[in-house]
C-alpha cells in the first residue's frame, strides 16, 4: 500500500499544475506519524510559500485519501544537507538529502537517494506529437539519443500547459533509463535559486557548486524567473559554462525566446543561443483530437470520437485545459454511470464552454489585437494601409479564422465590410511570416493566449 503521501501526492499532481507541484510540493519530505503527517520543506522560502498558498490543497488531498481518519498536518522546516557529491560511483546520484534535529533524533531520518525530480510519467511514448510541436519533440529525442552532443544547450520554449516541461522530462527520463546510472537533475529556476541561497546561509556553496557542476544532465524549467537575480545568473552561468565544457546536457525552458526574457544578463542570453532553440507552440485541431484520446486511454476514460471532436473544437487552449476538461467529463460519466456523450459533455463542461463561447467573439479579437498593438479598434476596422495597422488588421482577421465558426464572409463583413479574399489572403500571408519571423510568431501566440484564457 503507498503511503498517505504517496496517495496524496497523485491527487496534488492533478490538483495543481505542472509547475506548482514540481516547485512546492515535490520537495517536501513526509513523515508518517500514527496522527499525523510532518512535512519537511528544504527551505523557509518554500516553507511559507507552502504556507500562504497551498495548504487547502494539500488538506483537500489528505482528506481524499484518509476520509475517516485524515491525519493532522505539520509543515516544518528540514535541513536540506548537500551530501555526497564526491562519492565515487554512485548507482543514482546523491544529491540533496533531507535531515531535521527532530527526525534525527527519532533516527527517522528518510534516506533518499539522488533526487533527479523526474515525473516518470511524462515520457516520450506519452507525449503526443503533431505539427505545433512536431521539430520540439524530434530535437528533443536527438537530445536523448545524443546528450552533450551539438544541441547543447536545449531550449525549449512556449506558452503555458504546452508541454515544455513533459519534453524535458521525457529526456530525462530516457537518459537515465539508457543509462541509470547517469546524474539527472530537473529543477524548477525558482527551486534553483533557492537552493542557492539556502546553500549561501549554511556556508555549504563550495558543495552546491560542486554538486551542480558534477551533473551529466541539468534541466531547468522557467528561467525567466531568474529575471533580476544577479547573484542566482552569476552561479548558473558558472555552472553552465562547467557543464557545456564538459560535454554536459543543459535543458532550459522559458515562457518565451530567450533573448527576449527581460532582467537577463546578456551574457546569459547570448549563451542560451548557442545550442538549440526550439518553440513549441499551442495544440492545432488534430492534436487537440489525439491528445485527448491519448489522455482518455490513460485515464481509463471511454472517449467516443465524436465526443473528442466536440471538445477539441470547443476548448481551443493548452493541453493543461484540455486535460483538466477531460478529467471532468471522465468523472462526470462515472458519477453519472453514463456513457459520454456531446450532450453529456455540454453538461458537464457547462461554465468552460460558456466562457470560451462568450470570450472568443469577433468584437473581443479587434479590442485584444487593438490593445496589444495599441491602437484602436476603429483602426482596424478603418481603411488605412499602413502597415502599423495593417499588419495587426491581417493578424485578427487570422486570429478570428483560427478561432471563431465564423466564415471567411462573415469575418470580412466584421473587418469594415472587407471581401472575404482579403480575409483569405490575410490567413495567408500571416501563416507565411510566423514562419519565418518569430516575433510574429510570438505576438499570435500571445493574443490566442490571451484571448482564449
Ligand atoms: N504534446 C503533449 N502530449 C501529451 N501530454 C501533453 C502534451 N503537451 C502537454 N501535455 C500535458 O499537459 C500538461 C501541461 O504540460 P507541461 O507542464 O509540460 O507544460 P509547460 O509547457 O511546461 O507549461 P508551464 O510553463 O505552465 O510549466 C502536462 O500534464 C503534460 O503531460
Amino acid at each position: 500500500m503507498a503511503s498517505l503521501w504517496n496517495q496524496a501526492l497523485k491527487h496534488l499532481e492533478n490538483d495543481l499544475n505542472g509547475q506548482q507541484f514540481h516547485t512546492w510540493i515535490l520537495p517536501l519530505q513526509a513523515i508518517e506519524e500514527e496522527s499525523s503527517i510532518r512535512l519537511l520543506a528544504p527551505s523557509t522560502f518554500i516553507l511559507d510559500w507552502v504556507n500562504k498558498r497551498l495548504m487547502d490543497n494539500i488538506r483537500n488531498a489528505i482528506h481524499i485519501v484518509a476520509p475517516t481518519n485524515p491525519p493532522e498536518i505539520q509543515l516544518e522546516i528540514g535541513d536540506y544537507v548537500l551530501d555526497n557529491v564526491e562519492e565515487p560511483e554512485p548507482t543514482v546520484p546523491q544529491p540533496l538529502q533531507t535531515k531535521t534535529k527532530k527526525a534525527e533524533s527519532k533516527a527517522e531520518a528518510p534516506s533518499h537517494g539522488i533526487k533527479s525530480n523526474l515525473n516518470p510519467s511524462f515520457t516520450f511514448e506519452t507525449f503526443v506529437e503533431g505539427k505545433a510541436n512536431q521539430l520540439a519533440a524530434a530535437a528533443a529525442r536527438q537530445v536523448a539519443e545524443n546528450p552533450g552532443g551539438s544541441y547543447n544547450p536545449f531550449f525549449i520554449y512556449g506558452g503555458v500547459g504546452l508541454g515544455k516541461t513533459h519534453l524535458m522530462h521525457a529526456i530525462g527520463n530516457k537518459l537515465i533509463k539508457d543509462n541509470p546510472k547517469a546524474r539527472v537533475v530537473y529543477l524548477h529556476s525558482e527551486r534553483f535559486v533557492a537552493d542557492m541561497v539556502n546553500a549561501l546561509r549554511h556556508n555549504k556553496i563550495d558543495e552546491f557548486k560542486r554538486f551542480y557542476r558534477s551533473l551529466d544532465a541539468l534541466l531547468i524549467d522557467d528561467i525567466q524567473f531568474f529575471a533580476n537575480k544577479e547573484q542566482s545568473q552569476e552561479e548558473f552561468f558558472h555552472t553552465f559554462n562547467t557543464l557545456l565544457e564538459g560535454n554536459k546536457q543543459v535543458i532550459l525552458t522559458s515562457d518565451r525566446f530567450p533573448k527576449e526574457v527581460d532582467g537577463l544578463e546578456d551574457r546569459l542570453k547570448s549563451r542560451f543561443g548557442w545550442g538549440l532553440t526550439i518553440a513549441v507552440e499551442p495544440p492545432e485541431f488534430e492534436m487537440r483530437v489525439a491528445i485527448l484520446l491519448k489522455k482518455a486511454a490513460e485515464f481509463n476514460v471511454v472517449l467516443p470520437d465524436e465526443v473528442a471532436f466536440f471538445i477539441a473544437k470547443r476548448l481551443r487552449g493548452n493541453v493543461r485545459d484540455l486535460e483538466g476538461a477531460l478529467k471532468r467529463v471522465g468523472a462526470y460519466a462515472q458519477f453519472t454511470q453514463q456513457t459520454l456523450t456531446v450532450d453529456i459533455v455540454k453538461e458537464a463542461l457547462k461554465d468552460l464552454l460558456a466562457l470560451q463561447q462568450k470570450m472568443v467573439t469577433l468584437e473581443n479579437i479587434q479590442k485584444t489585437v487593438a490593445d496589444y498593438y495599441k491602437i484602436r479598434v476603429a483602426d482596424i476596422l478603418s481603411k488605412r494601409r499602413s502597415r502599423n495597422v495593417a499588419r495587426p488588421r491581417q493578424i485578427a482577421m487570422a486570429i478570428a479564422k483560427e478561432l471563431t465558426n465564423h466564415s471567411l464572409p462573415e469575418i470580412g463583413d466584421a473587418f469594415g465590410g472587407r471581401d472575404h479574399t482579403t480575409v483569405l489572403h490575410a490567413v495567408r500571408k500571416v501563416k507565411e511570416l510566423r514562419e519565418t519571423d518569430h516575433h510574429i510568431d510570438e505576438d499570435f501566440n500571445s493574443l490566442v493566449r490571451i484571448i482564449t484564457n
